[in-house]
């Protein structure tokens, strides 16, 4: 039987942020850095959510995971402030989510780079939207494009780009003013099986150097297993949290960890789960 408990680990020091901003929260306050409480979402007449409560804690890397339809979306972007719940509330550093926030970055599905600005610009949109100072960031944006190994196409348009590189892009954007949570809508699932693998470990490089909580929506089982320290697999329509599965694997992960014992037997514990929580659908 997998473990099935919420995580409570903390997120080690961030760096320091090399900008003017409030860092974010320290680890360890006893606070989770998102909270949902009774979360609920209709849509016109279609119960999309039902009554969903959840904390995730701070640094965490989290999946949301279940079939297409079942509601995914939707709760992340109630947690980005993009979408109002029905009923219930949304907490995120401690405040009420009532519209999107600076200190929440989000990478959608398609990486979404405006077509006529060089990528450093891109990655320094976000800058210009909360009205900073772009020259105070031009350095952290240089940084971070390093760190996704793309400092020598800061000045490329993203047509130049493959899509794994637009993602990272993408991906430096959501980062460049410091939030605290990173919210992930299935970011690689247009990619390539082995360009997928290769991001997803990308991405944990990221995830473990600039310690943020991720919440990433996923329809496979196995990037899910890949890269969590907890998957929460959703029922369906309305949608429930039918599991809460702590990954017990040990970090840094490898993609050659995907064929070991350990590994395969989250991921037949999770198909499971689905499959039980969708076996009487009609
Ligand atoms: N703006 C909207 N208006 C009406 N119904 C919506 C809207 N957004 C989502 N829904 C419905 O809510 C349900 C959940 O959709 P959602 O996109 O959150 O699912 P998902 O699990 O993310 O699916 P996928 O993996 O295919 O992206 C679906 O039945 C969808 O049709």
């Amino acid at each position: 039987m997998m473990p099935s408990q919420p995580n409570g680990r903390t997120a080690a020091a961030s760096p320091a942020p090399a900008d003017p901003l409030p860092a974010p929260p320290g680890p360890a306050t006893g606070t989770p850095l998102v909270r949902l409480s009774g979360v609920r979402k209709v849509f016109n007449q279609l119960e999309a959510i039902r009554n969903i409560s959840l904390d995730i804690g701070d640094g965490a890397f989290v999946s949301l995971l279940g079939p297409s339809g079942c509601g995914k979306s939707t709760l992340l972007m109630m947690i980005a402030g993009l979408v109002r719940p029905t009923s219930g509330e949304i907490r995120v550093n401690g405040e009420v989510v009532t519209g999107p926030r600076a200190d929440v970055g989000v990478v959608f599905q398609s990486p979404v780079l405006l077509p006529w600005r060089t990528v450093l610009d891109n990655v320094l949109f976000p800058v210009e939207l909360l009205k900073l100072s772009k020259a105070k960031y031009r350095e952290r944006a240089m940084e971070l494009l390093a760190m996704a190994k793309l400092a020598d196409f800061a000045g490329a348009l993203p047509r130049e780009l493959s899509g794994g590189m637009r993602q990272r892009a993408a991906i430096c954007r959501a980062l460049i003013h410091n939030p605290s949570t990173l919210l992930m809508d299935e970011p690689f699932s247009a990619l390539d099986a082995i360009t997928r693998d290769d991001m997803s470990v990308e991405l944990l490089r990221i995830w473990q150097a600039n310690r943020k909580t991720v919440v990433f929506v996923t329809h496979s089982i196995r990037e899910a297993a890949f890269l969590s320290d907890r998957v929460l697999v959703m029922g369906r329509r309305p949608a429930t949290l039918v599991e809460d599965i702590t990954i017990d694997l040990p970090r840094p992960r490898h993609i050659a960890m995907t064929e070991e014992e350990s590994f395969n037997g989250y991921v037949r514990h999770l198909r499971r789960s689905i499959e039980a929580s969708h076996a009487d659908a009609p």
